[in-house]
């Protein structure tokens, strides 16, 4: 098997020390490439597709989503391992729960076979985690900007943060229309690394999974439930999957919204996520109760 190793200088865990590690848990022959840039992971995984069996994402979310991208559009389906050397690693925690990574390594590489992710498209960008809008992307703009942790600009915003009024249609269908604290969209069962949003989701099945919580509950409250997986609970929030999601706001304010963690430029109203089945081959925990799917890899692409 011919593996490649993408690592991310900037991402939050990676060190030279973590890639050598990797290395070692790869066999022989195993190339190295650290990205220089934001986005270079997406055409680095795509150029390798050509001759390589394996690319494993040593980074954070933003890593396997640039990698995945790459992947998602390359010629040959190869498919992809991530290595959790993130802040968040909420793709890891989807896919491996607590294995610790150097065990799932070697599963992964004894021959495990892949599944194959469904993807979530936003305006021609690929998306692996997620995409959400209200109280999530503001929380990452208030980290960004104050440059200070997600978990301490979560405590911060907690504290000021006003719901929007908005609307969400699923397959054009009406499933929320009112005061909305938060809006997800994906893919991955946990965002932010610990907060177990959607908690139903199932990767490979085809569908996005969405879920909306509405303005009145506190944010405490939405904080600490969602962090338990039991805000599903809470009257009135909507939980509902579809092909096609609509998000917007229906005051005439810029909606916050973010996918794989990229907020997006503020401005506009309104976003629109569709799927793109089976778009990506990830190795998963046998167990992984998100994944329902594997089959045998991989070859040329079906057009
Ligand atoms: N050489 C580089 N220099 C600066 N930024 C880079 C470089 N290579 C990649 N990036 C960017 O680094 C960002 C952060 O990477 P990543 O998301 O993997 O780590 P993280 O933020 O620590 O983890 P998580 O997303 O799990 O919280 C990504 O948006 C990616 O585009």
């Amino acid at each position: 098997m011919r593996v490649l190793i993408v690592a991310n200088p900037a991402a939050g865990a990676v060190t030279p020390a973590v890639v050598w590690q990797v290395v070692r848990v790869c066999p022989a022959p195993v190339s190295v490439r650290w990205t220089g840039f934001p986005g270079e992971a997406t055409t680095i995984a795509q150029d390798a597709a050509n001759s390589v069996d394996l690319v494993v994402s040593v980074g954070g979310d933003g890593t396997a989503s640039e990698v995945a991208a790459g992947l998602a559009t390359a010629y040959r389906r190869v498919p992809m391992m991530v290595v959790p050397a993130g802040t968040a690693n909420s793709l890891y925690r989807t896919l491996w729960a607590d294995t610790p990574w150097p065990a799932a390594l070697s599963l992964a590489l004894s021959g495990l076979p892949p599944s194959w992710l469904d993807l979530a498209e936003v305006d021609g960008s690929l998306v692996i985690t997620g995409a959400s809008a209200g109280f999530s992307p503001l929380s990452i703009h208030t980290a960004k900007t104050a440059a200070i942790g997600y978990q301490d600009a979560i405590r911060d915003l907690a504290g000021r943060y006003r719901p929007y009024p908005g609307r969400v249609l699923v397959d054009g269908q009406l499933v929320h229309y009112g005061s909305t604290f938060v809006v997800n969209v994906g893919g991955s069962r946990y965002r932010g690394g610990e907060y177990a949003l959607l908690p139903h989701s199932v990767v490979d099945d085809g569908l996005l999974d969405v879920c909306v919580i509405g303005g009145e509950h506190p944010a405490p409250v939405v904080i600490s439930s969602t962090r338990a997986g039991e805000h599903l609970n809470l009257p009135g929030v909507v939980y509902t999957r579809g092909r096609e999601v609509r998000v917007e706001r229906t005051d005439d304010r810029p909606l916050w919204f973010e996918h794989d963690g990229e907020v997006a430029p503020v401005g506009r109203r309104g976003y629109t996520v569709t799927v793109r089945p089976g778009a990506v081959g990830v190795l998963a925990a046998p167990d992984a109760p998100s994944v329902t799917r594997r089959s045998e890899v991989c070859g040329r692409r079906r057009r």
